[in-house]
């Protein structure tokens, strides 16, 4: 069984219309869904703010190059353009971790070396898996409690916006 942990984003379009599709297009490998978050954009701040989530999945078919396949076919299917590093984009699917498992391939990289810096990943992650361990780095609570007030500030909760 392949156990992974997903980073959903969208910062075009109907945003959570872009989450939703990566949440049906997994289907029934999803086993987890975290609270919808409203966060500022970081890496390039000249754009709309995005909406963030996280998504547990697990399969016995799946492995992790396929998470990071069928992550990438659901970012076709929303029409992504790739145009700017950390640009505005109308699905983006991050493979966060793959339990047990680390790549150093460029291609795909786990854990994904952005996590640990970044606050629209770890607060949906913390909450949705509260017991969570980001190899290399401790727990997912701890390294939440560790951001600067900054980061805590931009990502708001969307209870409003439901993924599931
Ligand atoms: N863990 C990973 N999850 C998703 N893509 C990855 C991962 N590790 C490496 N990649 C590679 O990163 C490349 C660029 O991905 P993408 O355009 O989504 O980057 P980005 O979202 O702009 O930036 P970042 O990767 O810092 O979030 C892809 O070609 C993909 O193969
Ligand atoms: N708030 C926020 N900012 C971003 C995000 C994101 O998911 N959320 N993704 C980026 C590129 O991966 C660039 N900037």
């Amino acid at each position: 069984m392949s156990r992974a942990v997903l980073s959903l984003g969208s910062n075009l379009g109907d945003r959570l219309a872009h989450l939703r599709s990566a949440v049906d297009g997994f289907g029934d490998a999803v086993v987890a869904v975290s609270p919808v978050y409203e966060t500022a954009p970081w890496g390039v701040t000249d754009q709309p703010d995005f909406l963030n989530a996280v998504l547990v999945v697990a399969s016995a078919d799946v492995d992790e190059w396929g998470w990071l396949r069928r992550g990438q076919e659901l970012e076709r299917a929303a029409e992504r353009v790739r145009e700017l590093r950390w640009g505005p984009r109308t699905l983006d699917v991050d493979v966060v971790t793959v339990d047990g498992v680390r790549s150093e391939d460029p291609e795909l990289l786990l854990p994904h070396p952005g996590t640990p810096a970044r606050a629209t990943v770890l607060i949906p992650w913390s909450v949705v898996d509260p017991d969570a361990v980001l190899p290399g780095h401790g727990p997912v609570g701890d390294l939440v409690r560790a951001l600067p007030a900054a980061e805590l500030d931009a990502v708001h909760r969307r209870d409003d916006l439901r993924l599931s």
